[in-house]
């Protein structure tokens, strides 16, 4: 069954009107819903249109019972599978949701990356910031789906019998990279003449306890979120490897995995709740006519923590503390979706550096990204009130709109100044709504404006400018309107 990618939206509605009915007639009882959905087997189909008209992807994927599950509690599950892209949430009231894809359990890791993994290489290919980020309870399989099974010996990439193996279950990371460098060989040979090459630049760093440990170097720990006009949001001395295979990025992961337990070692935790990024900055440099051209994407993969309510937990002191930092990093992401989704695209001051998470994906979340999340959950009844939680998060983050643009320029002034005109264009627009509203001289939230030096001074985009000290609070990013508008009538370089 070929999902259709509508942004239908419907949110949940109300199961006692009578279009409650499912698409599939009467409701069944629960042992019947599993026999009926292995049986319709929904099989996600990718459609490649999507990413043309959407730049947030919401995915939910239901992962199987567990044996431990159905021997205490039987087939029962908390929600059912109506369609590739609906799901109701069995408890009381019964609740029904659309996503823009939903997968089951007998989803493929080989299916989800066809329809959430590729596009998104392709999307890199082409020059956009990409993110995948999987967010879910505690045990509802987000490094599965993210990771998967790499140490199994058979990693991707192997040639066994003149073709490629994966291991079935290895996960979204390994096949997005194994894809991008088919992706970046088969490029390079078709463009010869344009001298086509790439470079990729890897890193993985954990946020545990709001803090940032380099995985890849973990000597070097409470790194600092940096934002620069040239590089936008980076970690400030965050060890980046080149990599040219996809077995690079293997040995990078596994060494990262290992230095991960020696550090919770260190730390004397046993637990392994923390957040961890995998970041790969892909630049390409070609030459048509003697422009030289330069494009670059950012693409971030993000295994989040588990939600976990505390009182569930039995989390105690140092635990305890543990949890606490990882409910309010995932309680702002709740917040900057909501502030994103409420401010209906007027500038409004989102909450971005409440946590090194959301600092860190500022530019996935509303800002120059496409952007898929995978909502894990767990269909087990005894999991039923975190199903529904996540069920909630993902329906609000349906509603994020991202602003994804080409980061590209050549070299010839002329080209360079044609993008650069479209992005102050754009600006321009946003702030020209503000201006005949006629509050040019009030002050704006304004995230990308740092202060540097003597009061009143503000820099922006790299571009630097004043303004009377008095309407400056050094702790927020507010600035007058008319400053900044004065500075857009220059060219500003491109961030990525
Ligand atoms: N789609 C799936 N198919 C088969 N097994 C799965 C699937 N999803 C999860 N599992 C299994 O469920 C268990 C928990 O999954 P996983 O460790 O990925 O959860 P998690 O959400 O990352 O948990 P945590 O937040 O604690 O890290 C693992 O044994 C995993 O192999």
């Amino acid at each position: 069954m070929a999902a259709t990618y509508l942004k239908s939206r419907f949110g949940c509605y109300d199961p006692s009107s009578s279009s409650s009915v499912s698409n599939f007639g009467e409701r069944d009882d629960h042992v019947g819903v599993i026999r009926r959905s292995s049986s319709l087997n929904f099989e996600l189909q990718e459609d490649p249109s999507f990413w043309k008209d959407h730049n947030v992807q919401v995915v939910i994927r239901i992962r199987p019972l567990s044996n431990l599950e159905i021997s205490t509690q039987g087939l029962n599950k908390c929600v059912r599978q109506e369609s590739t892209q609906d799901i109701t949430w069995t408890g009381h009231p019964e609740s029904r949701y659309t996503f823009d894809l939903v997968a089951d359990e007998n989803v493929t890791q080989e299916n989800l990356f066809n329809v959430a993994g590729l596009p998104m290489v392709e999307n890199c290919m082409g020059g956009y910031n990409s993110c995948m980020f999987a967010y879910g309870q505690t045990g509802s399989g987000k490094t599965h789906t993210m990771m998967g099974d790499i140490d199994g010996g058979t990693l991707m990439g192997d040639i066994v019998g003149g073709t490629r193996r994966h291991s079935v279950n290895c996960g979204m990371i390994p096949r997005v990279f194994e894809h991008l460098f088919t992706r970046i060989q088969k490029d390079k040979e078709a463009r010869r003449d344009e001298k086509l090459r790439f470079t990729c630049k890897f890193s993985y760093l954990q946020i545990y306890n709001e803090q940032i440990l380099d995985l890849l170097d973990p000597s070097l720990a409470n790194l600092q979120i940096r934002e620069s006009p040239k590089k936008g949001v980076y970690v400030e001395n965050l060890k980046e490897m080149e990599v040219t295979c996809a077995r690079d990025v293997i040995q990078l992961l596994i060494q990262g995995k290992t230095n991960r337990r020696v550090a919770a070692t260190n730390m004397n935790e046993a637990s392994s709740r923390s957040h961890n990024v995998f970041t790969c900055i892909i630049e390409s440099k070609w030459e048509v006519q003697g422009v030289a051209h330069h494009r670059f994407a950012r693409l971030n993969l993000v295994d989040l923590d588990g939600t976990e309510r505390q009182g569930s937990s039995g989390a105690e002191g140092k635990r305890l503390n543990e949890a606490t930092n990882i409910n309010k990093s995932l309680s702002a992401l709740g917040n900057v979706i909501m502030k994103l989704v409420s401010s209906n695209g007027k500038l409004v001051h989102v909450p971005y550096r409440d946590s090194k998470i959301t600092f860190l994906l500022q530019d996935s979340l509303g800002g120059n990204s496409k952007t898929s999340i995978i909502a894990n959950i767990s269909p087990a009844n005894c999991n039923s009130m975190e199903t529904l939680g996540t069920l909630k998060f993902a329906q609000r983050a349906n509603f994020i709109k991202n602003n994804a643009s080409v980061n590209e320029v050549a070299s010839r002034d002329v080209h360079t100044m044609r993008i650069q005109i479209q992005q102050l264009e754009k600006e321009v627009n946003q702030m020209g709504g503000l201006v005949k509203g006629g509050i040019e001289n009030q002050e704006v939230d304004f995230p990308s404006v740092s202060f540097p030096g003597s009061p009143g001074s503000f820099k922006w985009e790299g571009l630097e400018g004043s303004f009377s000290p008095l309407a400056c609070d050094r702790k927020k990013p507010r600035v007058p309107v008319q400053p900044l508008l004065n500075l857009l009538v220059l060219p500003c370089p491109l961030k990525y």
